[in-house]
């Protein structure tokens, strides 16, 4: 396993999932490589080697595959963002679109304190939909927020754009 497009090949596309004109970026097909999983983790973790992270943010559920393993790498603490009614203690809301849908996200209060260096990871970043109510969450909660980090962009939905305030990192670029 040698590049980064050694792991895009390994990205399957489906059409017309989970709605008639979205092209579906698959990652289970890479996810399932042992050499490719590794792989991808490696190079997100370490983007941020330097960066002191004290908490590691991600949504469910496709953030969760790489957020934990991230949060590991990097000696920080794991925060799930969670899909409306899943946490089981006091949170936060927030609504949002994202390319094929609406939904909420909550952050459980005690999640993150005041300026602790958070990074929020997620799997893809299409239109910055639900990233962007991560950053909503993050920020009521005072948290520090380092930087986005993604294994996938889809440049053409132009989340970075919508999120130009932040630092991204991606590592595979469509
Ligand atoms: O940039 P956006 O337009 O917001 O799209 C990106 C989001 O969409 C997918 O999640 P999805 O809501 O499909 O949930 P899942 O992780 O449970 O599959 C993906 O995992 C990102 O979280
Ligand atoms: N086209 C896409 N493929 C996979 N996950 C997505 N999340 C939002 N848009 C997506």
């Amino acid at each position: 396993m040698s590049s980064d497009q050694d792991l895009a090949k390994l990205i399957r596309d489906v059409p017309d999932f989970p709605k008639q004109g979205i092209l579906f970026k698959d990652i289970t097909t890479l996810l399932k490589d042992k050499d490719a999983f590794k792989k991808s983790i490696d190079l997100l973790a370490e983007r941020f080697a330097n960066d002191h992270i004290d908490k590691v943010v991600a949504a469910e559920s496709r953030g969760f595959i790489f957020g934990a393993p991230l949060a590991y790498l990097l000696n920080a603490g794991f925060v799930p963002v969670r899909k409306l009614g899943r946490l089981p203690a006091k949170a936060i809301r927030a609504e949002y679109t994202l390319e094929y849908g609406t939904n909420f996200v909550e952050i459980h209060v005690d999640a993150i304190e005041p300026g602790e260096k958070v990074l929020i990871v997620d799997d893809l970043l299409a239109t910055g939909g639900t990233v962007g109510a991560t950053i909503e969450l993050v920020k009521k909660l005072e948290g520090d927020i380092v930087a986005l980090a993604f294994l996938v962009e889809l440049s053409f939905l132009k989340g970075r754009e919508r999120l130009k305030d932040y630092r991204i990192e991606t590592i595979i670029t469509y």
